[in-house]
C-alpha cells in the first residue's frame, strides 16, 4: 500500500482564494507548515542576545538593529559557524567544530528531519521491530565532517549510528566530533565509503570553495526549475558495498549533495553556511543520488525499516516518488520541511508490509486542504464536479448532504468508510487485503466539500475538517488526496496532475 502524506498542498493555491482569504502576508504566516512541534526550537527561536551575553566568542558576532533586535550576519561564515556550535553546546551539550569552508549545518533545520524520524519510528505504519532490545540503529549516508545527525540523534534519542562519508576531511572532522563527545562516541560508527576512479572530480574547481547554505536555500522558486534529463548517479557506493552482510538498520538518513554542478549550486547565496564541491555536488544531482538510494534499497530491500532522504526539490521528489511506486515498495511517506524561506521535503520509503490498512489516526495538522482541477474539459461544470463529490463519498458508503446553491457537500464518514475510500487505488488492493486488521476509531469523520470556479476551466475544491479533535482526522488528508485523484481521473485533461504531490 502507498500512503503519501503531503503537508504543504494548499500553499499552492493561495493566490487563488484572496478574495475570501486574509491579507497574503497574514495567510502565509498562518498557513506555512511549522517547524516541528518537538523541535526544541519551535517555541523558543535561538536568543542571539542571551547567547550573546553567555558565551563571549559568539557576542562579536552579534549585533542590534534599530529596533533593537539582535542578529548575524548570515554571509559570515564565522557567525553561523560560531551560532552552530553555541547551539549544539548551549542546547544540547554536544561539543562541535568544523575547518573553514565545510558545510555548517543550522541546529533548528537539522533537527526537523531528525524528529521526522523519530515519527516515522514510532508510528504504527510498519510494525515495530523489537528484535534490538528497542535500540534504534540509524544510518547516516554522508554525515559530512559536521556529523550532524549523528550527534543530534544519539544525543536526543540515544541512537547509534554509522556515518559514511566519502572525503578525507569529513571523516577526519566527523571522527573528531564524536570523540570530542565521550558521553555518546560509543553510538557512533564513522565509515569511509571507498572512491572509486571515476569519482566525481571537481575539474578545474577548488575544493576550497564555498559558498552558501542557502541551497537549503534552492530557491525558493526551485518548483519552476524542470527536472534535467535523466541522468546516472556514477560517485562511489552509496549503500550497496558500504553497509555489511548481517546489518539491519532502522533507518538511513541522507542530507544529499544537490546540485549538479558548482554553478548551480552558487545560485542566491544569502547566507554563507559553506559547503565544498564535494559536499554540494554530485553526478546527476539529488535525482540521480536518491534514485541510486532507491536502486540500494532495492537489493537491500528489509535490511532497513525505513529509507529516507531530503529532497531539495518538488519536481525532483514528484519523480522519485513514481520511482518508488515502480520498484514495489509498501509504504512511502512525504512531508515538508520549512527552513526560512525554504521548502525542502523528506521523502521516506519501506518493504516491510504495513501493519494496517490505513495509517493509524492521529489529529490532523490541517483542518483545511484544497486542490485545483486545472483544464476540466468543457462540457463539465461545478456542478457535476460537486456530484461527483458526492458520488465518491456515497460509494465509500458514507453519508451524503448535496447543497447545489451553496456548491457544498457535508459528508460524514465513519472508520469502515474511511477505509474503504482510501482503499480505492486497486493498484495495491491485493497487497492491501493481505495486511493485518483495520485499526479501530471510536467516532465519525465529519467535513465539507466546497466547489467553486476560479477562472473557465478551473476549479478550486477545498475541504474543511469540521471536527478536528476526532480520531479519525488524521485520514482526512489521505482522503481528500484520493478525492482529488479521482476527480482528476475523471475530469481533466491532463490526467496526472502537477500538484498531486
Ligand atoms: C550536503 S552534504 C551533507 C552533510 C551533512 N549530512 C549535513 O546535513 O550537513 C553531503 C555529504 O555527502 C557526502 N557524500 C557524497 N557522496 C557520498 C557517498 N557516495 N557516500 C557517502 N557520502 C557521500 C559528501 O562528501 C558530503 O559530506
Amino acid at each position: 500500500m502507498i500512503i503519501v502524506e503531503n503537508s504543504s498542498r494548499d500553499l499552492f493555491y493561495d493566490n487563488l482564494e484572496r478574495k475570501k482569504m486574509p491579507s497574503k502576508k497574514r495567510r502565509r504566516k498562518e498557513e506555512r507548515p511549522k517547524i516541528h512541534p518537538k523541535n526544541k526550537y519551535s517555541d523558543n527561536p535561538p536568543d542571539f542576545a542571551l547567547l550573546a551575553s553567555l558565551y563571549p566568542t559568539f557576542k562579536p558576532f552579534v549585533f542590534y538593529t534599530r529596533e533593537g533586535r539582535p542578529r548575524i550576519d548570515w554571509t559570515d561564515f564565522n557567525a553561523t559557524r560560531e551560532l552552530t556550535r553555541v547551539l549544539l553546546l548551549h542546547d544540547h551539550n554536544l561539543h562541535w567544530w568544523i575547518p573553514h569552508g565545510q558545510l555548517c549545518p543550522t541546529v533548528p533545520n537539522r533537527s526537523n528531519y531528525i524528529h521526522w524520524i523519530e515519527d516515522l519510528l514510532s508510528s504504527h505504519i510498519i510494525p515495530r521491530d523489537n528484535t534490538n532490545g528497542g535500540n534504534v540503529r540509524g544510518f547516516d549516508i554522508g554525515t559530512g565532517a559536521n556529523c550532524i545527525y549523528p550527534l543530534l540523534g544519539a544525543s536526543l534519542f540515544g541512537w547509534s549510528f554509522v556515518a559514511s562519508d566519502m572525503t578525507d576531511v569529513a571523516i577526519e572532522w566527523a571522527e573528531r566530533n564524536v570523540k570530542n563527545n565521550p558521553n555518546i562516541s560509543e553510538l557512533i560508527e564513522i565509515r569511509k565509503v571507498k572512491c572509486s576512479q571515476n569519482t566525481l572530480s571537481p575539474e578545474g574547481l577548488s575544493g576550497e570553495s564555498s559558498y552558501s547554505e542557502e541551497r537549503e536555500g534552492l530557491p525558493s522558486s526551485s518548483l519552476d526549475i524542470s527536472a534535467s534529463e535523466d541522468k546516472s548517479y556514477y560517485g562511489p557506493a552509496i549503500l550497496v558495498d558500504v553497509v555489511r552482510d548481517g546489518e539491519t538498520f532502522d533507518f538511513c538518513m541522507c542530507n544529499p549533495p544537490f546540485f549538479e554542478s558548482f554553478e548551480e549550486a552558487g545560485l542566491n547565496p544569502k547566507t554563507s553556511c559553506g559547503g565544498t564541491y564535494e559536499e554540494m555536488v554530485c553526478p546527476g544531482g539529488e535525482k540521480a543520488f536518491i534514485t541510486r538510494i532507491i536502486e540500494d534499497s532495492v537489493v537491500l530491500k528489509q535490511s532497513f525499516r525505513w529509507y529516507t532522504s531530503m529532497v531539495g526539490r518538488k519536481v525532483n521528489l514528484k519523480f522519485l516518488v513514481s520511482k518508488l511506486r515502480e520498484v514495489g515498495v509498501t509504504v512511502v511517506k512525504t512531508t515538508e520541511f520549512v527552513q526560512g524561506k525554504t521548502f525542502r521535503w523528506g521523502l521516506a520509503w519501506s518493504f516491510v508490509p504495513p501493519a494496517k490498512k490505513i495509517v493509524t489516526p492521529h489529529v490532523t495538522e490541517k483542518n483545511i486542504l484544497s486542490f485545483m482541477l486545472e483544464g476540466i474539459q468543457r462540457q463539465f461544470g461545478a456542478i457535476h464536479v460537486l456530484q461527483s463529490v458526492e458520488s465518491f463519498f456515497l460509494a465509500g458508503g458514507a453519508s451524503c448532504k448535496l447543497n447545489a446553491s451553496s456548491f457544498v457537500v457535508d459528508i460524514t464518514a465513519s472508520a469502515d468508510h474511511c477505509n474503504a475510500l482510501l482503499n480505492n487505488d486497486v493498484k495495491y488492493i491485493d497487497e492491501v487485503a493481505s495486511c493485518s486488521n483495520v485499526q479501530e476509531a471510536p467516532s465519525n469523520l465529519c467535513f465539507r466539500i466546497l466547489v467553486f470556479q476560479q477562472i473557465p476551466g478551473t476549479l478550486l475544491v477545498k475541504g474543511s475538517l469540521q471536527h478536528r479533535d476526532s480520531a479519525l482526522s488524521g485520514l482526512f488528508s489521505s482522503i481528500i488526496q484520493q478525492l482529488e485523484a479521482s476527480l482528476r481521473q475523471k475530469f481533466c485533461k491532463e490526467k496526472t496532475g502537477t500538484n498531486y504531490i
